[in-house]
């Protein structure tokens, strides 16, 4: 702006200052950080006689979004701290609006509180919540801290009340988006009120200050836009019409002014004047000339008069300076003014639809400010984090680009953003969704407590153990085991093993794995409950009292929600530690809470790093990025859109060799959160990968890379895939520590991904189905000392097959050739394959698992799923029963060679996981699914060569 006035302007002949000698105080529209530090901003009070600023999101989009003004600022706070883009734009904020204040403060002194002001608005985005505008206004009240400060809020029905509440507070505001006479009346009333209240209660009312933000030109913009258009259809008004351009606005700016004058007179205000009440003065908003044809000046000039201020935009002042002229010209021919809105009604112009379109439009394009502004905001962030913050990239065919794009829109124009983080179910089915979301707020909650788990670190380091050995389920050893393959032993620290298995074979291979005297056990269950981490408990208790010779309580830890059965029992048991989960947490998004963070703190892993890791994925994911910016919201909104608008249901997930076990942690995460009433996402976890002939049109890839130690296999065939067509989203993760933005990334992504899904992500009611059914069975054991008989409907050397009626039907009784050659022949495209082994998992079996899918891929050209039980029990289980029936499922058991007992029960850790994989294959047969089991007698290994030497023939 012109700042350099003509040279007389100081010594006098200067109309903006002589605005004051009408009663009117000239504020300024207009902020910028450069413009105040270089002392331009003063210069306009000091020749411009200028009183006051105003600030807006539209007005802070202008300044921060373009050019470096913030950048030294922006670099300074991000090497202190880690923030959300809108907690960063508030700090650049508000060093502007202090900055700002303290310019202006002589004028505030000078006209002993009337004038000096400068205004900050409550976020855009709270314009229709009246507890959240009044909370925002306190807060950023306080955290400005100037007396001269105007905390700016929107006169919806809601901002009423709020700005009511906050007057009764002693906080000064400037209620903006006024445009109706109603809604001002309205306005002064709840300032009256506000005032009375304080009063009442023995306050100061002196000391508060207010200004009604009445708009003018929109109005007109509006008005005179329908009667351009009448006229231009020859309306048979056309002259009345013509008359009214440019004249609504001013008419009602000058009624809305005689109610101010009436007011004033009321013995009510006086009562509060004469406590020194400061009266509410009307703000002139929207001054600047939009219609060229109009002078440049008009809104002010037409709108001058005592005890109101016109916040002026920087071309206007400048212009008005030029050429503005003075008059008293806002109690000019007020009967006119009001003969112009009888017109205006008599003419249809609809003024009152007018206002009412105009605050609607007027909140939702300071939203749209406020999403480009916080937009521009994360983009610095996101260039000074660089490699810091994990980076996504997405190459989608056209048609789901567009999908995902639109999903992201709804979600922008909705704020399902900010609702997903106010816990608002209603993003979900408006069940009780709520009750799950803690996992948002647990990273920030975790690092105010970290050094209670650096203790604990301390404390097994300094014990000396060799081992840790983590018992446990799904959600509760899944993010343990990512954590302990990722990092390997770490120097100084015991090992970490997580044990999530009833196979005896494979409990015994661990407790041979471990130093049972030197071993510290970690048994890990949200609910407590859960048989596997029980019955380990129990094995292990038992075999380290008998290795240490004595109770070995203090050798074990639980991590365990509070009041559950795991934690009676510690305390029964004296375990040394309990550490508690957080209840409104489900088991797969749980790995940032204890349940992650005690095996991760005990195996030596830098946890406050590892958080502080996981903290930039939750402030990218804020509640004030804009969709744009939010890698993880748009994660889900790809993987959503796949699967419900293109058939691509199978997430395939691919992750660099060191980090190649977050699959195992992400199948749960997203099989369990939505593979449910017949709709989901398939993961596909650990299928090598092949060239793009071999997959059908069915996939979603998601490669998960650690850029320094990508396999370039894996980068080839990516490339190849992308040039392909298939939809891939890249992550990249600079630091292996940077798992624990995945974790939060993907927790997000996959709610976001539920919600376009339609279902509730925090439920798994197919798993309960299964554990029921295995609970009769081992109850049934307990009792009779076997499990109920059962029959195959087919024998074939070694193999024993079983099905339920409709699946032996459909197989017939051929030898195990022609069994699963019908049963892969039932396989058509867009069907996965779901290879469920109950056996022990080691190097061999997952080799073994691993040719096997690969071979049914290849020749089917269907996903593949390699599980092993009864750990995917815990894990893709859910989406097998519960999701879409494309599933057709070979479960594989075999017969024991040696058996544990469980301590306590009649029943062995085989006689648990066969009736496990039984529970598994009654509610699959139960749900109707295309499910075949085999079981292979005699040796293991034989059987397994056997069984592959068959399926590879059958397909
Ligand atoms: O931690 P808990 O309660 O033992 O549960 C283990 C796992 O079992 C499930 O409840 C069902 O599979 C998972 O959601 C959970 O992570």
């Amino acid at each position: 702006m012109d700042v350099d006035q003509k040279p007389d302007a100081a010594k006098g002949a200067n109309v903006l200052r002589d605005l004051s000698k009408f009663g009117q105080s000239p504020w300024l529209d207009f902020i910028q950080r450069s413009y105040t530090a270089d002392g331009s901003l003063k210069k306009l009070v000091d020749e411009d006689g200028l009183r006051g600023v105003t600030s807006n999101p539209a007005i802070f989009e202008k300044a921060m979004g373009y050019g470096t003004d913030y950048d030294a600022q922006i670099k300074d706070l991000l090497a202190k701290e880690i923030l959300s883009p809108g907690e960063l734009y508030e700090k650049l904020a508000i060093t502007d609006i202090k900055a700002t204040a303290k310019v202006m403060h002589p004028v505030f002194v000078e006209t002993k509180g009337l004038d000096g002001y400068v205004s900050l608005e409550v976020s855009p985005y709270l314009a229709f919540e009246t507890k959240a505008t009044a909370d925002e206004a306190r807060r950023l009240w306080a955290a400005v801290g100037e007396e001269n400060l105007m905390i700016k809020i929107p006169g919806t029905p809601e901002g009423i009340p709020a700005f009511q509440e906050v007057t009764s507070e002693g906080i000064s505001v400037n209620v903006t988006l006024l445009f109706s006479l109603e809604a001002y009346k309205n306005v002064l009333e709840a300032y009256i009120k506000g005032l009375e209240i304080r009063h009442a209660a023995g306050k100061d009312i002196s000391k508060i200050a207010s200004v009604a933000s009445f708009f003018v030109s929109r109005i007109d913009g509006k008005i005179d836009g329908a009667i351009d258009r009448r006229v231009k259809e020859g309306d048979k008004d056309a002259e009345a019409l013509k008359a009214l351009r440019g004249k609504v606005a001013i008419a009602n700016a000058k009624v809305a002014y005689q109610h101010y004058l009436e007011v004033m007179k009321s013995e009510r205000w006086k009562k509060l004047a004469a406590a020194g009440a400061n009266p509410q003065r009307l703000l002139w908003a929207s001054t600047g000339t939009k219609d060229k044809t109009f002078s440049d000046v008009l809104y002010v000039e037409e709108l001058i008069g005592e005890d109101t201020v016109n916040t002026i935009p920087p071309a206007t002042f400048d212009a008005f300076r030029d050429h503005g002229k003075l008059r008293a010209s806002l109690t000019e021919n007020v009967d006119d003014a009001f003969k112009v809105l009888e017109q205006q009604a008599r003419l249809g112009l609809d003024l009152d639809g007018v206002t009412k379109t105009l605050v609607t439009e007027g909140c939702a394009s300071f939203c749209d400010a406020f999403d480009q502004l916080l937009g521009a905001v994360a983009n610095k962030q996101a260039t000074f984090l660089g490699s810091r913050l994990i980076e996504q990239k997405a190459d989608l065919p056209a048609d789901l680009k567009a999908a995902a794009d639109a999903v992201l829109e709804d979600w922008r124009k909705t704020g399902k953003g900010r609702k997903l983080w106010a816990k608002d179910a209603s993003v979900w089915t408006g069940g009780d969704e709520a009750k799950w979301l803690k996992w948002l707020d647990i990273v920030d909650e975790r690092l105010a407590h970290v050094a209670e788990l650096e203790a604990f670190a301390s404390e097994v380091k300094a014990k000396g153990f060799s081992d840790v050995l983590l018992l446990g389920m799904g959600g509760s050893s899944l993010g343990p085991e990512v954590i302990a393959e990722t990092f390997g032993q770490i120097a100084g620290f015991p090992k970490l093993h997580v044990l999530d298995s009833t196979d005896p074979q494979q409990v015994k291979t661990f407790e041979n794995a471990v130093d049972l005297k030197n071993t510290l056990f970690i048994v890990s269950s949200k609910s407590g409950g859960t048989l596997e981490p029980n019955i380990l408990k129990a094995y292990f208790f038992a075999a380290a009292e008998k290795a240490l010779g004595s109770a070995p309580g203090k050798h074990f830890v639980a991590v365990t929600d509070p009041g559950s059965h795991m934690e009676d029992v510690a305390k029964k048991d004296g375990f040394w530690k309990i550490f508690y989960g957080e209840k409104q947490i489900g088991g797969r998004f749980s790995v940032l809470s204890n349940f992650g963070l005690v095996p991760a703190a005990a195996a030596g892993l830098d946890v406050r790093a590892f958080l502080e890791s996981a903290l930039r994925s939750v402030k990218e994911a804020s509640a004030s990025t804009p969709p744009a910016h939010n890698g993880a919201m748009q994660l889900g909104a790809i993987l959503g859109a796949a699967a419900t608008k293109f058939g691509r249901d199978k997430v395939t997930i691919v992750a660099s060799p060191a980090i190649y076990d977050l699959g195992a942690w992400l199948e749960q995460l997203l099989a369990e959160s939505t593979g449910k009433k017949g709709t989901g996402l398939i993961p596909i976890d650990d299928e090598t990968l092949g060239a793009p002939g071999v997959y059908g049109k069915d996939r979603v890839f998601a490669y998960l890379r650690l850029t320094g130690e990508a396999c370039p296999k894996q980068e080839k065939a990516i490339a190849a895939l992308i040039a392909a067509g298939e939809p891939v989203v890249t992550i990249d993760l600079a630091d292996k520590l940077d798992i624990a933005q995945a974790f939060f990334h993907w927790e997000y992504a996959t709610a976001v991904a539920g919600s376009v899904l339609e279902i509730d992500p925090f439920d798994q009611p197919d798993v309960e189905f299964s554990k029921i059914e295995t609970k009769k069975l081992t109850t049934a054991f307990n009792e009779t000392g076997k499990l109920p008989p059962e029959t195959p409907f087919a024998t074939s050397g070694a193999f024993e097959f079983f099905a339920d009626d409709v699946n032996a039907k459909a197989l017939g009784q051929g030898d195990a050739l022609a069994i699963l050659k019908a049963h892969f022949g039932r396989v058509k495209a867009g069907d996965y394959v779901g290879v469920l082994a109950y056996i022990e998992r080691d190097l061999k079996t997952r080799e073994w698992i691993q040719a096997v899918r690969l071979n049914l891929r290849d020749q089917l050209k269907v996903a593949t799923a390699a599980e092993f039980g009864p750990r995917f029990l815990h894990s893709t289980g859910q989406a097998y029963k519960g999701g879409p029936d494309s599933g057709v499922f070979l479960q594989i058991t075999a017969d024991d060679h040696a058996d544990l007992a469980v301590p306590g029960e009649r029943f062995t850790f085989g006689v648990v996981k066969a009736a496990q994989a039984r529970g598994d294959f009654d509610v699959l047969s139960e749900r109707g699914r295309r499910a075949l089991r085999v079981h292979i007698k005699g040796p293991l290994e034989a059987g397994l060569a056997e069984l592959a030497t068959v399926i590879g023939k059958a397909v």
